[in-house]
């Protein structure tokens, strides 16, 4: 089984980590969705019997819809999509916001949370583009002579515009080096549970990724990995092996059978090593009949392999067990099965299958 695949059947700290991120996504959108609104609601009403109604209208309208994503989000469960509304009435609001200029002109100052906000909601790149974009928006209404309803004064608006786009880079410098450490923690942490769960001489799975990881995944999804078939495999007189042609050459039998099985298995098949010279191969949805057809290819291959080890040829030989498991709860004495199978193999005079 080879690190991509294992990783496939790993509920591993990578899931995590991108689990905790969606959490802090969602908890900028639960924030700017109530406490936002809470805040456009308040003024909304505040100023309900002002002469101009077009700022409480603005209000109740964006906190309004604020809540109406947030209500769709709570059904569909679509982070992506809420938080890309949410942005978008965002920017909506601070346009508007700042063409009409707020109460007593007071526009402006509201601006400053948003690029933040963006940052949150969106991620690194698509928040900066959507800042350069507002900002230059903004920049347009402030400085096209007659365009916005409000009047800000010559100095306010340069003031503004630059003291916007100080806030952005330094938005945009925290969140980039936020997102950059937490990707390398994410990968780091890959590659360390990576690492535990491979044998390092083989690259095949080690018992632990059994133990901590594919357990995990049979008692998750068990329509998708039984009937399993248990195949248990141990080389033939290693030990006399070692002692002929030296370790390394015993490590580098090891190497080839590691390679046969990936050749023989699919990709949804796991090959485990277990101990010193003893495999595990799990076969999903995969009846006894047809792992003994697997295991015999496996034993042909091997036994017909020739290794060279300082110019002398010499072959290597394999038994093998097989056993069926219908259900998790059936596993640990399919296992055990698997290895006395194996066992009655080397009692028959091993290079065989039982
Ligand atoms: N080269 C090498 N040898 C190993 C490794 N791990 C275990 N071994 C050796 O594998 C041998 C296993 O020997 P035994 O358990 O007696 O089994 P065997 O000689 O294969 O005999 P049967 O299983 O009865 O056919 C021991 O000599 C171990 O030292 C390894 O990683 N590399």
């Amino acid at each position: 089984m080879d690190l991509k695949l294992q990783s496939k059947f790993s509920i591993d700290s990578v899931n995590q980590a991108q689990f905790i991120d969606s959490r802090r996504r969602r908890y900028i959108l639960l924030f700017v969705s109530y406490i936002t609104s809470a805040v456009m609601y308040i003024y909304a009403f505040k100023n309900l019997g002002a002469v101009d109604p077009i700022l409480p209208m603005v209000l109740f309208i964006t906190a309004t819809a604020f809540l109406l994503n947030i209500t769709y989000f709570h059904y569909n469960n679509n982070l992506n999509l809420a938080c890309n509304i949410e942005a978008i009435l965002v920017a909506a609001f601070v346009l508007g916001l700042v063409f009409i200029g707020g109460f007593n002109n007071t526009a402006l100052y509201w601006v400053f949370p948003f690029p933040a906000i963006l940052f949150g909601l969106l991620g690194v790149r698509n928040a900066l583009i959507s800042n350069v974009l507002l900002t230059s928006a903004l920049a347009i209404i402030l400085f096209v002579p007659d365009l916005a309803l409000a009047h800000y004064k010559n100095a306010e608006q340069s003031r503004f515009i630059t003291s916007l786009l100080i806030v952005i880079l330094a938005c945009w410098i925290n969140e980039y080096f936020r997102e950059q450490s937490h990707q390398a923690m994410e990968l780091l942490q890959h590659n360390k549970e990576q690492q535990a769960n491979t044998d390092p001489l083989t690259g095949l799975a080690n018992r632990r990724f059994i133990d901590a990881n594919l357990m995990q995944s049979f008692n998750l999804q068990p329509d998708v990995f039984f009937p399993l078939a248990v195949i248990a495999c141990d080389i033939d007189s290693f030990k006399q092996l070692n002692d002929k042609f030296g370790h390394q050459a015993g490590d580098e039998v090891l190497k080839v059978i590691a390679n046969i099985f990936r050749a023989h298995l699919r990709q949804q098949d796991i090959a485990c090593r277990t101990g010193g010279e003893e495999f595990l191969l799990l076969l999903p949805k995969t009846s006894k009949i047809d792992a003994f057809k697997v295991a015999e290819k496996i034993r042909q291959q091997l036994s017909q392999q020739k290794l060279l080890s300082t110019d002398k040829a010499y072959t290597v030989t394999a038994s093998f067990g097989v056993a069926e498991s219908q259900q998790l709860a059936q596993l640990p004495t399919a296992i055990k099965l698997a290895d006395q199978q194996l066992y009655q193999s080397k009692r028959n005079g091993r290079n065989q299958i039982n």
